[in-house]
């Protein structure tokens, strides 16, 4: 049955599967897809690049095979929860009055999944037939770099086989009218900075201490993060467009079995950051500014980068997706979203990572798109919720762009 509460129930199904992060249920999520792409005919494939971390891959084939196919990706897993801070169950994808689905993974990322499937069963059902390939990918492991899913699958021959020529990948609700779309991605550094100075009395007033030389840092950093932040908050510049820097943790003191030491000054400390790094930003002047500001030799410090991901082409120029007419398959995404009376807001930066940037590193055009207008931007939050309306338009939305991308004839030369 393809009425409304049908769709839902098997959005609420998808959502019920415990995919969090860092104990997934893989193989359950992988059964349902295929069982899902089964009851449509659509022909699937499950590649173990790494074992126990299934990569589930659907073809609906297309009547003219050489021309580029298009590829739907999105992500099985979600991030931990903390139940308790949850008003319905996390793993429940409760209902409510209003029609909205509460549960993990309901905006990052179930709901692109499942929407490109039910678009899918409904082209099919009213007699669409492909000109080119459309494949379907769920992958694991984005939420922790994607090294065992996306990363391995782009990098395969089965990927080659494909002949993709478009992907899609997730973007991020829209709290107004507009859809959003996203052309890049920020690249994370997580920084480690260290500091190291002599231990004392904690009555005694002298210099080079560990603390003072860590906050002289922290200083540093909340100075550079209010500047960037003060581009943002004026509508200057986006939250894609900017370096965000972030304190995720604090570690220092002497323990004790009563909490800490109280007079001793300890001799170490260390803070980590979680740095975004524009594509377009000077990263030499950020690395200047992390060896001569953040953690200077002189102030007994050291840094290390516990991630530095680089998105970068050959060439060493940052990845990107075009925009502008020189990619048609942004002019059609624009087009098909405005054929069913929507509307795109202003191309972005994706301010965070996602498994885009394998396809991007290919030389692949990938476009981050969530189809979540007026829903707040609730993913990796407490409460993550979307409403069912907005679940159900999404999936014309996909409706719309799919049928615009797998009639497109023209090959995509870059
Ligand atoms: C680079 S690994 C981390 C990937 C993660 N992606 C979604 O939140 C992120 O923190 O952006
Ligand atoms: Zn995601
Ligand atoms: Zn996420």
């Amino acid at each position: 049955a393809d009425d409304d509460s049908s769709i839902v129930s098997r959005f609420q199904r998808y959502l019920q599967i415990n995919t969090a992060q860092p104990n997934p249920n893989y193989y359950e999520a992988a059964d349902f897809i295929v069982s899902q792409a089964q009851s449509i005919s659509l022909h699937s494939q499950t590649l173990e690049f790494v074992k126990g971390k299934p990569v589930v891959l659907l073809k609906w084939p297309g009547s003219n095979p050489n021309l580029p196919s298009i590829l739907l990706n999105s992500h099985t897993d979600v991030v931990p929860v903390e139940h308790h801070k949850w008003t319905h169950p996390p793993f429940d994808a409760h209902v409510d009055g209003s029609g909205d689905i509460y549960a993990r993974g309901s905006q990052d990322m179930k709901c692109v999944g499942l929407q490109y499937l039910e678009a899918i069963r409904r082209l099919k059902s009213s007699g669409f037939q492909p000109l080119r390939t459309v494949y379907l990918s769920f992958v694991p492991d984005e939420e922790i770099g994607g090294h065992d899913g996306a990363e391995k699958f782009a990098d395969s021959d089965e990927f080659k086989k494909m002949n993709v020529g478009i992907v899609l990948d997730e973007g991020l609700a829209s709290p107004n009218e507009n859809y959003r779309a996203f052309f890049a991605e920020r690249s994370p550094w997580w920084l480690v900075i260290r500091a190291t100075g002599a231990p004392g009395h904690g009555a005694k007033l002298y210099d080079n201490t560990a603390m003072e030389n860590i906050l002289k840092s922290i200083e540093s950093v909340r100075r550079f993060r209010a500047a960037q932040f003060d581009l943002v908050k004026s509508g200057l510049k986006s939250e894609g467009e900017v370096i965000s820097v972030n304190m995720v943790f604090l570690k220092a003191g002497t323990p004790s079995p009563t909490g800490f030491v109280m007079n001793l000054q300890p001799s170490e400390a260390e803070a980590g950051f979680d740095v975004r790094v524009p594509p377009t930003a000077d990263q030499e002047s950020l690395e200047k500014r992390i060896a001569e500001e953040w953690a200077p030799a002189s102030r007994n410090m050291t840094f290390e980068f516990k991630q530095k991901v680089s998105v970068y082409d050959e060439f060493g120029k940052p990845v990107l997706t075009a925009t502008d007419s020189s990619n048609p398959w942004w002019t059609l995404l624009e087009g098909a979203v405005k054929k069913v009376n929507e509307k795109l807001g202003r191309p972005e930066i994706f301010p965070a990572s996602t498994d885009a940037r394998y396809f991007r590193q290919l030389g692949l055009p990938a476009i981050g798109f969530s189809p979540m207008k007026n829903t707040p931007i609730l993913l990796h939050d407490h409460n993550e919720f979307l409403n069912q309306a907005e679940y159900l338009r999404g999936i014309e939305i996909y409706e719309s762009i799919i049928k615009a991308y797998a009639s497109f004839e023209r090959t995509y030369k870059r």
